[in-house]
């Protein structure tokens, strides 16, 4: 008879270690009680737009061709995009279709640009570089109203009169300029 409530009270209080084990686990750990009772929070539009961007930024051949230097070395690393880059701002800063979309930047937005603009294209050509910028619908879309095709050439155009400049090779310009002009569809509206 002992033995037997003995058991009994046993029973019930493994019954209650183990309902207190289940009940924390699902209110200690929300995310594996989510996936378990309702689905994943959606993506803003945002982290989205990002999300691509990023992968597009990792492909070849803007990333390296195999079995060559990457791009990034054969235009002469870091410091060489960087006065490409310096030499497209002053480009395009005074062209006469764009620049007044330059004119009201403070001077630490033009900073932050042309980190953003160096960043971009050394991590494209496979540099050592992370951009952390926005993608390029996001950050131009509105620009005077939304941007056209003829805009977008002038800033292409900048970027190809800078490549000149500074004296890179006619492989190395049209790479560096096939990956500016696959942002057409993303920054022109109109
Ligand atoms: C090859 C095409 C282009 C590339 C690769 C490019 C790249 C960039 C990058 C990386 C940024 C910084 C993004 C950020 O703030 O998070 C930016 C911003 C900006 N871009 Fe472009 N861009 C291009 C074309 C253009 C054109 C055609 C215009 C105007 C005619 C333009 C005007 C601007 C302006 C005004 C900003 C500053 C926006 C802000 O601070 O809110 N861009 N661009």
């Amino acid at each position: 008879m002992k033995i037997q409530s003995l058991f009994t009270k046993a029973f019930w209080l493994a019954l209650a270690c183990i309902t207190v084990v289940v009940v924390s686990v699902f209110k200690l750990s929300p995310s594996f009680a989510r996936s378990t009772t309702t689905p994943p929070a959606q993506l803003s539009t945002a982290q989205v737009a990002v999300a691509q961007y990023d992968s597009r930024l990792a492909k070849a051949p803007y990333d390296s061709r195999s079995g060559e230097k990457s791009l990034y070395k054969r235009l002469g690393g870091y410091s060489a995009i960087a006065a490409v880059i310096d030499d497209t701002a002053q480009i395009v800063f005074n062209d006469p279709l764009i620049g007044k979309y330059f004119i009201g930047l403070s001077t630490n937005s033009k900073q932050r640009l042309r980190q953003l603009l160096i960043d971009q294209f050394t991590q494209a050509a496979g540099g050592p570089a992370v951009y952390t910028g926005r993608s390029m619908k996001l950050s131009h879309s509105g620009i005077g109203g939304g941007l056209t095709n003829a805009e977008y050439d002038a800033f292409v155009n900048g970027i190809a009169q800078a490549l000149d400049k500074n004296n890179v090779n006619q492989p190395e310009k049209d790479e560096v300029l096939a990956f500016a002009n696959s942002f057409r569809d993303e920054i022109v509206e109109r």
